[in-house]
């Protein structure tokens, strides 16, 4: 294989240590001269926010969090951190929550120091997402991009294991979806293989004790790879099903990552040789399929969307909103039949069509004929 290819990286300062998250943001504070921050966290992360900020002056301390970022919300929150002259934003929770300082630092060109709690990974990325008459729209722009970020494990322990896993597959969603995307290149494919390993080791000593510490620092620096390869690969299929199943039906992010992953992989996979084995390869495993397989059996991960929401019915409404949305670099060719088929495969969480065994549970084969590029 020859190298070709340009890739960028993204500027971004990473401070990780378990039980400092205080004392980082302090610092981080202190080096960028903020005066006035606006600390956003969701009424329920409140109390957590207000421990991690305790050393900074906070001039509002703003609640008003939703899942898919609402425009609305983010029209409020932007006219506070005006009104409140804020300096700096400072985000205490999960994706939903960095999202809306995202949206803020969008129209305001506020500087923002994003405290993750979840395994969403949206701290390291440059992408934002909103949602507005349920459609979810996503772009990119680098005044959203975190200028630090501060990783601490302890902030997770709270996040139930049921909780934790999901959004830990959603992070190994951006590793896998990185493999084929349009933006794949070696360096973020490198990154992706390693938040894979990452991950699968760490979500099993989280599932086992929440309270595992080595595992939550496994996971979350899992997480930070994933969003780096995430960022710099851009979406791929994956994320383009889950991005208009959660904007149009308003499912669940992590959980809807979860379940529809493995169907994805198997339905990509055989076309994707190359993906294939350094999926396989970062599992430890024999085949991708298999590897993730495996891991999800262990995680007692999501199976069907159907019981986290989704309704049969829309079904065929999803298809034409996604469809168009599939990146060329695909490496199988994506027809409103076999969406179809993997859309209800998943919502049931069943066989995938062309595949030897359950996503799930087996190794995935295909009888179509399109060739595989990646
Ligand atoms: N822009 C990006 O690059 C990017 C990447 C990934 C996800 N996202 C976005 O992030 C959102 C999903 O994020 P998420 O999965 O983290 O969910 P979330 O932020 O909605 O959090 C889920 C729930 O967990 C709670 N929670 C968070 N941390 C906790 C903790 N430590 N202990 C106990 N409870 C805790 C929250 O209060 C919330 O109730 C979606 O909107 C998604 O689109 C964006
Ligand atoms: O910020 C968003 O809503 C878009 C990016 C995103 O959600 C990544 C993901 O699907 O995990």
């Amino acid at each position: 294989m020859t190298l070709n290819f340009e890739h960028v990286t993204l500027g971004q300062r990473v401070r990780f240590g378990t039980g400092k998250a205080a004392e980082n943001l302090s610092a981080e504070v202190e080096r960028l001269g903020a005066r006035r921050i606006m600390l956003i966290a969701s009424e329920s992360d409140a109390p957590m926010a207000a421990a991690v900020s305790s050393g900074v002056d906070v001039v509002l301390h703003y609640h008003d969090v939703a899942p898919h970022v609402p425009i609305e919300k983010a029209e409020k929150a932007r006219a506070a951190a005006i009104e409140h002259d804020a300096d700096l934003l400072v985000c205490v929770g999960g994706g939903s929550t960095t999202g809306l300082a995202k949206a803020v630092a969008m129209t305001t060109a506020l500087p923002i120091i994003a405290v993750p709690t979840t395994y969403a990974g949206s701290e390291a990325t440059n992408v934002w997402g909103l949602t507005e008459a349920s459609r979810k729209a996503t772009g990119v722009d680098d005044a959203v991009l975190p200028v630090t970020v501060i990783y601490d494990a302890e902030l997770a322990l709270s996040l139930p294991a049921h909780l934790s896993v999901a959004s830990g597959l959603n992070a190994l969603a951006h590793c896998i979806d990185s493999m084929w995307a349009p933006r794949a290149d070696p360096i973020n494919q490198a990154l992706a293989s390693e938040g894979i390993r990452a991950l699968a080791a760490g979500l099993p000593l989280i599932k086992d004790n929440p309270a595992d510490l080595a595992g939550r620092e496994q996971a979350l620096y899992g997480a930070y790879l994933s969003a780096v390869a995430f960022a710099s690969a851009g979406s791929g299929m994956h994320h383009k099903i889950c991005h208009v199943l959660g904007g149009a039906y308003n499912l669940p992010h992590a959980q809807t990552h979860a379940v529809v992953l493995p169907y994805v992989l198997a339905f990509n996979a055989p076309f994707a040789p190359h993906a294939e084995r350094r999926i396989a390869a970062a599992f430890g495993s024999d085949d991708a399929v298999t590897g993730l397989s495996d891991l999800r059996s262990a995680l007692a991960a999501p199976t069907s969307l159907k019981e986290h929401g989704l309704n049969e019915a829309d079904i065929p409404e999803a298809v034409e909103l996604i469809l168009p949305a599939i990146p060329a670099s695909n490496p199988r060719r994506v027809t409103a039949e076999n969406l179809d088929e993997l859309l209800r495969a998943a919502y049931a969480g069943s066989t995938l069509p062309g595949s030897t065994e359950t996503a799930t549970t087996g190794t995935a084969t295909t009888r179509d004929k399109e060739t595989s590029h990646a």
